[in-house]
């Protein structure tokens, strides 16, 4: 045996990220009978993970997740890159491509510190800095105030134990891949919808790249990945930012995929919401949902869309 690596992945650091890089590096071994030193982790510091004091959004958003990675792949440092598919931009360089995208966990939002949305205090604090979070609380519980917290999931749930927040608001797929079982109750997706492309791990690679393409082609899982790209083409077709409250769901029925998704002021106070069935791989349809959706709403949520 060689302890040469077939294959170099690139993930970011953090707890959360470094499970979902074993889940992809034990998926991909699985499938090519490979022995575990064959994918060799390659973990690279992202902006994000550095700048933990101020909201994503004012610091530069969701590119702070991915661009070190990028650079690292289009160098050519690494064959592959791991992403929660969440906190990957919709449009991407050209010389990228999406890989494979892993079967998709649950997509569910957790409450952390209280037993459902009604069962939270009057007047509590909420901490998120997810713009569709915010929204979606005050919406619902226009009594409550959005206090800002940032970090990672441990960080998250120690600064609410601190008493910086009486609630939070986490990915149950983000606390199940940490062994987090238990915390907090789940609200149901068709109640609470969640963000675009929770749940979902992909892996990127250079486009150019036949033979990563090939290996990763190996555990792509095609219904999780018609699911997110319908996702995140309405995503880019609403052209949000990460300041943008947009929340989705999508799920399979035989041939086509329903998907359903809500837009919302940024303080709540109003939210629009659609449905539409698609084709597997129809990709337009996401941007008639889009158009529908921007259609109808006010100029006070129109704003936070276009770039
Ligand atoms: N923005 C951070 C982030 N990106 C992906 C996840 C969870 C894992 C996933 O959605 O796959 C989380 C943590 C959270 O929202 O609680």
């Amino acid at each position: 045996m060689t302890d040469t690596p077939r294959l170099r992945l690139g993930t970011r650091q953090s707890p959360l990220a470094m499970a979902q890089a074993h889940e992809a590096r034990d998926r991909l071994c699985r499938a090519h009978g490979w022995d575990v030193h064959a994918v060799e982790l390659v973990p690279v510091i992202a902006s994000g993970d550095r700048i933990q004091e101020r909201p994503l959004a004012e610091i530069g958003g969701k590119a702070l997740w991915t661009k070190e990675l990028d650079a690292w792949l289009v160098e050519g440092r690494i064959d592959a890159a791991v992403h929660s598919m969440k906190d990957v931009e919709t449009l991407r360089p050209a010389e990228i491509a999406i890989g494979a995208i892993l079967p998709r966990a649950d997509v569910a939002d957790v409450l952390v510190g209280a037993a459902s949305i009604r069962g939270i205090p009057q007047g509590a604090r909420v901490g998120t800095s997810a713009p569709r979070r915010a929204a979606q609380m005050l919406h619902h519980r226009p009594d409550c105030t959005i206090v800002g917290i940032r970090g990672n999931v441990a960080t998250r749930l120690a600064k609410l134990q601190a008493g910086e927040a009486d609630v939070t608001l986490l990915a149950a797929a983000g606390l199940d891949r940490l062994g987090e079982h238990g915390v907090g109750t789940r609200l149901d997706p068709e109640e609470w919808l969640p963000a675009p492309s929770q749940g979902a791990i992909g892996l990127e690679c250079r486009s150019g790249d036949a033979r990563t393409r090939e290996l990763l082609a190996a555990i792509d899982h095609a219904e999780s990945r018609w699911r997110v790209e319908a996702e995140r083409g309405l995503l880019a077709s609403l052209e949000g930012t990460c300041h943008s409250p947009v929340a989705a769901l999508s799920w399979i029925e035989g041939e086509t995929i329903g998907l359903r998704a809500a837009i919302f002021a940024e303080d709540g106070s109003e939210r629009f919401e659609g449905t539409i069935t698609l084709r597997a791989g129809d990709t337009d349809g996401a941007e008639r949902l889009a158009e529908d959706l921007l259609a109808r709403a006010s100029t006070n949520v129109t704003r936070l869309f276009g770039g």
